[in-house]
């Protein structure tokens, strides 16, 4: 199935069953109807039905779905059953802590390497090396880019750097051949049509939470 027939909201939406059904499985559950998965994650179940019917007929009638098969389905469908090999542009705070979360790598999220260009961040990397074997991802220079990712396919590079410097650093990764990029910096960035840029902003839904709120004075 061509995941581009897919509407975007229906993906977003795949997404968040998905998450759900991976933590379902982990608990042990074999069995939920979609009236169930509806309640559960806070979307109609008529919905969910639609969503679901994109796997064709895989329900069972009356009962409602295996869990761990739906779950199967669903990562399959949205390909965060397999490895997708990332790299992330600034070795800061909000970098390190994308790079090592366990839950980003469980879903087949695997920073390979950060890149950065502050030397400190690179020694850093060399003394724990030094230190100790580990699992964490090596910090190389900025300028090391295009030779890593030429040696390396990369599917999904993450922009973690000041906010003045991640339009730069996004034609650096589109320079790469990294197409597909999420970004964090609190900036608006301009890409071409075919590449795919991400925006995630704690601040922006603090904005629409505010509003929410009633905070608003005018
Ligand atoms: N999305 C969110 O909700 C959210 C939350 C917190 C922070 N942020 C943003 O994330 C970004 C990173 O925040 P942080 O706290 O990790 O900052 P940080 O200062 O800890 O780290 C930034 C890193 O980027 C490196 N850097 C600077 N310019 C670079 C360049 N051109 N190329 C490569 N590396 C470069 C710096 O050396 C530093 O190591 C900032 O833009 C920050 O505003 C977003």
């Amino acid at each position: 199935m061509k995941i581009s027939k897919i509407p975007e909201p229906t993906v977003i939406r795949l997404s968040v069953y998905s998450r759900f059904l991976n933590q379902a499985t982990k608990n042990g559950l074999d069995i939920i109807s979609s009236d169930e998965l509806g309640v559960l994650v806070g979307i109609p179940p008529a919905q969910v039905r639609k969503d679901l019917s994109y796997f064709g007929e895989f329900g069972i009638r009356g009962v409602g779905y295996k869990v761990p098969a739906l779950c199967d389905q669903v990562d399959k469908l949205l390909g965060t059953h397999q490895v997708c090999p990332c790299i992330v542009v600034g070795a800061g705070r909000l970098g390190n802590y994308i790079a090592q979360y366990p839950l980003l790598r469980d879903r087949g999220f695997h920073t390979l390497a950060l890149f950065d260009i502050d030397p400190a961040k690179w020694q850093a990397y060399a003394d724990r090396e030094n230190g100790h074997s580990h699992p964490l991802p090596p910090v190389y220079p900025l300028g090391d880019l295009a030779q890593f990712t030429a040696e390396h396919p990369i599917s999904i590079g993450v922009i973690a750097v000041p906010a003045d410097q991640a339009q730069a650093v996004l034609e650096q990764l589109l320079q790469c051949q990294i197409t597909h990029i999420i970004n964090v910096a609190p900036v608006i960035l301009h890409a071409p049509p075919h590449a795919e840029v991400r925006n995630i902003d704690i601040g922006q839904s603090l904005g629409i939470l505010s509003f929410s709120l009633g905070f608003n004075t005018l």
